[in-house]
């Protein structure tokens, strides 16, 4: 595991309750106590995950060479940025095994582009991982490739879903992939709808979680799309409702993400949900328990060897 931020320290949660052997490094220097503090809150959103056994399975280290030297698969979780990525998967090859699987947790940084100075053995092994936050908890794992070999683009697949992971094949590289795009759009207009006064931020994310939120969660766009035809389906609803839908596209915002924007979603935001460590403790505490209560309905619905959500 490299980089113990935020992703990646669920990661290090989610790899250890799956039994395996995790060596996390960071150059931060509270690496041990940022593991310890950490674990409590990860473990309680994993079900029937013990703090003492995850920590036992997770060994933190700021020499990334040591880290990385025996690994089979190594999830990098640094910075966003281009430039720190290829230095250091550059590093990373330096360094583990030359058969490693070499997945990125970037939520917008392609493969191809991390890999474009690395060797092509080395991007042969390098993919996106792209999780949704929180990993441990939410079930997308994006696999995107680059130039990466098809049978380590079907290992890491094999990966994730053994992980207890939805691992998704992305065919084409593009910023965000897809979830990212699909929630770059929404906010875009929930910002715009705010903006212009229509709703509230947290009146925004009422109408989300009475409507598309459960419904998304249960059917996806286009199967809901066919269902709300009907009896005659898409076909009907895209003679129906189609052309409306299309012509609304042109009335969608396209909010300038300034200053006084910024300044008014974000009292907003912290005046519904609050600020701070404590406060975000409580609500991704509460967030973990609903989504883990969704999961298990859903998963506990659609059972068996091809189940998925
Ligand atoms: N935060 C989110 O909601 C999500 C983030 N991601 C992706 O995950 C990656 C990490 O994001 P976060 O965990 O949010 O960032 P973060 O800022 O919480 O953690 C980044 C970590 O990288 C460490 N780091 C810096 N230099 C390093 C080095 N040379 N070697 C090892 N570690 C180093 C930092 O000390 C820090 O702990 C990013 O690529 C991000 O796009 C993906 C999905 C969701
Ligand atoms: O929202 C998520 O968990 C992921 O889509 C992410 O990659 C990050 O939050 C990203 O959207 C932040 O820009």
């Amino acid at each position: 595991m490299v980089g113990a931020g935020t992703i990646g320290l669920a990661w290090a949660a989610l790899f250890a309750h799956a039994g395996l052997e995790v060596r996390v490094t960071d150059p931060r220097d509270d690496l041990d106590a940022a593991v310890d503090d950490a674990l409590p809150m990860l473990a309680e959103s994993i079900p029937g995950a013990d703090v003492t056994a995850l920590r036992s399975r997770i060994t933190a280290t700021d020499d990334l060479a040591e880290a990385v030297e025996n690994a089979q698969l190594v999830q990098e979780n640094g910075p966003e940025r281009l430039e720190f990525k290829q230095q250091l998967f550059a590093e990373i090859a330096r360094h583990a095994p030359a058969d490693a699987v070499l997945a990125s947790s970037s939520s917008g940084i392609v493969a191809s582009a991390i890999a474009a100075e690395l060797d092509e053995d080395v991007a042969a092994r390098l993919l996106i991982a792209h999780p949704f936050n929180p990993p441990q908890v939410v079930p997308l794992v994006e696999i995107v490739p680059g130039a990466t070999a098809e049978e380590v683009v079907q290992q890491a697949i094999a990966f994730y879903r053994d992980l207890g992971k939805t691992p998704v094949r992305i065919h084409k590289e593009v910023d965000g992939s897809v979830a990212n795009r699909l929630q770059s759009a929404l906010l875009r207009e929930s910002i715009s709808l705010v903006q212009q006064g229509v709703v509230s931020a947290e009146e925004l994310d009422t109408v989300m979680k009475a409507s598309l939120g459960g419904r998304y969660a249960t059917i996806g766009p286009f199967e809901s799309f066919h269902l709300g035809g009907g009896p005659g389906g898409i076909r009907h609803m895209m003679a129906h409702l189609g052309v409306g839908m299309a012509d609304r596209w042109a009335e969608l915002g396209r909010p300038e993400l300034d200053e006084p924007t910024i300044t008014s979603i974000v009292e907003q935001t912290e005046a519904a949900y609050g600020a701070g460590p404590e406060s975000y403790r409580e609500r991704a505490r509460l967030r973990d328990r609903k989504h883990n209560a969704l999961n298990h309905a859903l998963f506990g619905i659609e059972t068996g060897a091809d189940a998925t959500i």
